[in-house]
């Protein structure tokens, strides 16, 4: 049986966390405090979402991401000259790829930055073999019709768990996880980390999530629950 340890609370997992969609300079430093590994801008995307900055923001956001934690660019590039040309813009640390570039291309996309490459792939899609194969790490996402994230919404953790098991490269898992659900979702897939936006964001009196906005006590708990260390007995 499995449970989470209360006998060290203290200690942590080596679980990754990435706090994503971070518009603001008091959202991206609360991540940093609340002990985030990384932190996700996103720039350059087809899709409508309020976590969508423009590049001068962005610019300032992974700017002043500290030492040792990661600044990442979230972007759904149409094509490889895109994507270098705004990583190479930006500076971020690493960068993640929504969309529709194909496995070749984003192995083009590695050899051209120095910066690793994290690819976002459906939980369902078949080819993510393909995709391991030309990036640093697989972001398992449940993804919109476009290929885009912020969701919201789960799905299916033993597919996912079964990806961890098959391939030889780091996964995050995403897409609809939340400070009440993450520890489950660690423990079900065992994944190298794990990302969040919607998730964390603040809901003001009227009980309306505000895209865009985190909020910070969530940001803490989040990151709290997903790097409790589990313990088998
Ligand atoms: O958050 C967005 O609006 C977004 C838009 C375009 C590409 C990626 C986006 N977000 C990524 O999706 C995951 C999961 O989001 P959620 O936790 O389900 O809301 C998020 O971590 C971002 O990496």
């Amino acid at each position: 049986m499995s449970g989470v340890s209360d006998s060290n609370p203290g200690s942590r997992s080596s679980t990754r966390v990435k706090i994503c969609g971070v518009t603001r300079s008091a959202d991206r430093d609360a991540a940093v405090v609340a002990g985030a590994d990384a932190v996700g801008v996103i720039c350059d995307v087809p899709v409508d979402t309020p976590r969508e900055v423009d590049e001068e923001t962005a610019a300032d956001l992974l700017d002043g991401v500290p030492p040792l934690v990661t600044g990442v660019l979230v972007t759904m590039p149409d094509n490889v000259d895109d994507a270098v040309e705004l990583a190479q813009a930006l500076g971020p640390d690493a960068v993640q790829v929504h969309g529709g570039l194909s496995p070749s291309e984003l192995a083009a996309l590695g050899r051209r930055l120095s910066q690793d490459i994290v690819v976002a792939v459906d939980a369902d899609a078949d080819d993510v073999g393909a995709y391991a194969d030309a990036a640093d790490a697989l972001l398992v996402d449940s993804v919109d019709a476009e290929g885009g994230g912020g969701t919201g919404e789960t799905h299916d953790w033993e597919r996912t768990r079964d990806i961890v098991d098959d391939l030889d490269v780091p996964v995050i898992l995403a897409g609809g996880l939340t400070p009440d659900n993450v520890a489950e979702a660690v423990e079900t897939v065992r994944p190298f980390g794990v990302d969040v936006a919607t998730g964390v964001e603040r809901v003001n009196d009227a009980g309306d999530r505000v895209g865009g906005e985190k909020d910070h006590e969530g940001v803490r708990e989040f990151v709290s629950n997903a790097t409790r260390e589990v313990t088998t007995a």
